[in-house]
């Protein structure tokens, strides 16, 4: 009898290639690798991420999309630098996240991450004007600007997000939307390389959403920064050209959206598709409706196919008919 398990050769051939791949996400701007955040509070454990990756790259504007409680604000916490991960890697602009010693956060929170909320109060410092909030990170960073060139720049950002106006206007004489788009103004302030926002229209109108959507956009389109927005809004998720889902503390499924051109009529189309993830052991997450509709529980009958994978309903019943018109 002949063996057909692999020789000494093929598994060093393996273990090279493995030592030899890139790591996951090497080149992301953002990376979270089984990412997890236990919180324990009067002796339970909660598990808000559980596991979670996600990778972001340089210039993306993406957003999370998530049911409450998934962990949506939680890894939104860890990337701001405000929370520290229980477990697994967490990587912005090459910072480690949890190595960081509280200088390095400082630090990181100041110039490599800026970030929005929800609420258009805890953005911005009420007795200050649009200007002053904008000049304050400048003024924190300790960078050596002069105070023209600080000048020059806080009417730069405030132009180019459209709230120039507000200038000279203190919080409450703005309405919701200029406030957070001269949010967005300090956020941006000392060019970070990611910009944050969790529910940054979570506050507003439909109308004032869109216009909050059109100034990240700009921010990203203009200065190049890597933006990544939770939200609720599912006229903000279908704006970008990726969403990714959380579910139960990990990434589950994401949507990207291309323009495509009709050959025969040359016009454009916004083309969706859904796709799952599949995480570095193999495991997938199939739709609950998917499994639902077919009535797959426990396990399901594999099958390889030349260019897919087929998934069918367990078909040990017994009767060795499973009416899919598979054989073997
Ligand atoms: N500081 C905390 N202490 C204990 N449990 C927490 C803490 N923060 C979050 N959790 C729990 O972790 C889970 C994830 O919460 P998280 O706020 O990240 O969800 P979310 O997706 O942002 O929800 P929402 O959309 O409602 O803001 C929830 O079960 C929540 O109760």
């Amino acid at each position: 009898m002949t063996s057909t398990g692999p020789t000494f050769a093929d598994l060093a051939h393996r273990a090279a290639a493995h030592r030899d791949r890139p790591a996951y996400g090497h080149d992301a701007l953002i990376t979270c690798d089984r990412l997890v955040r236990v919180f324990a509070t009067d002796g339970v454990e909660v598990q808000a991420l559980q596991g979670l990756d996600l990778t972001v790259r340089e210039g993306e504007l993406m957003a999370l999309v998530g049911a409450s409680g998934s962990g949506k604000s939680t890894l939104m916490n860890i990337l701001a630098g405000l929370d520290t991960p229980t477990a697994g890697a967490a990587r912005v602009a090459g910072r480690d996240l949890l190595t960081m010693t509280g200088r390095d956060r400082l630090r990181y929170r100041r110039e490599v991450v800026g970030f929005v909320w929800q609420q258009t109060a805890r953005n911005l410092l009420p007795y200050l004007t649009a200007a002053q909030n904008v000049a304050l990170p400048l003024r924190l960073s300790g960078s050596r600007t002069r105070r023209r060139a600080r000048a020059a720049r806080v009417a730069e950002l405030l132009e180019l997000l459209e709230v120039a106006d507000c200038h000279d206007r203190r919080p409450h004489e703005m309405s919701g939307g200029q406030q957070q788009r001269v949010a967005i103004a300090v956020a941006l302030a000392n060019s970070p390389d990611v910009l944050l926002a969790d529910e940054p229209t979570g506050e507003l109108d439909s109308h004032t959403a869109g216009q909050i959507f059109a100034a990240f956009r700009t921010a990203n389109e203009h200065l190049g920064t890597t933006i990544v927005i939770v939200t609720h809004d599912q006229a903000v998720a279908s704006e970008v050209r990726r969403t990714v889902a959380i579910r139960d503390g990990r990434t589950s499924t994401e949507v990207l959206r291309r323009t495509e051109v009709d050959a025969a009529t040359g016009e454009e189309a916004l083309v969706a598709r859904e796709y799952a993830m599949l995480d570095r052991a193999g495991r997938l997450q199939l739709p609950a409706e998917y499994t639902e509709t077919l009535g797959m529980r426990d396990r399901v009958a594999l099958e390889l196919e030349r260019d897919h994978i087929g998934v069918w309903p367990d078909d040990d019943n017994g009767s060795g008919d499973d009416g899919s018109g598979r054989t073997g």
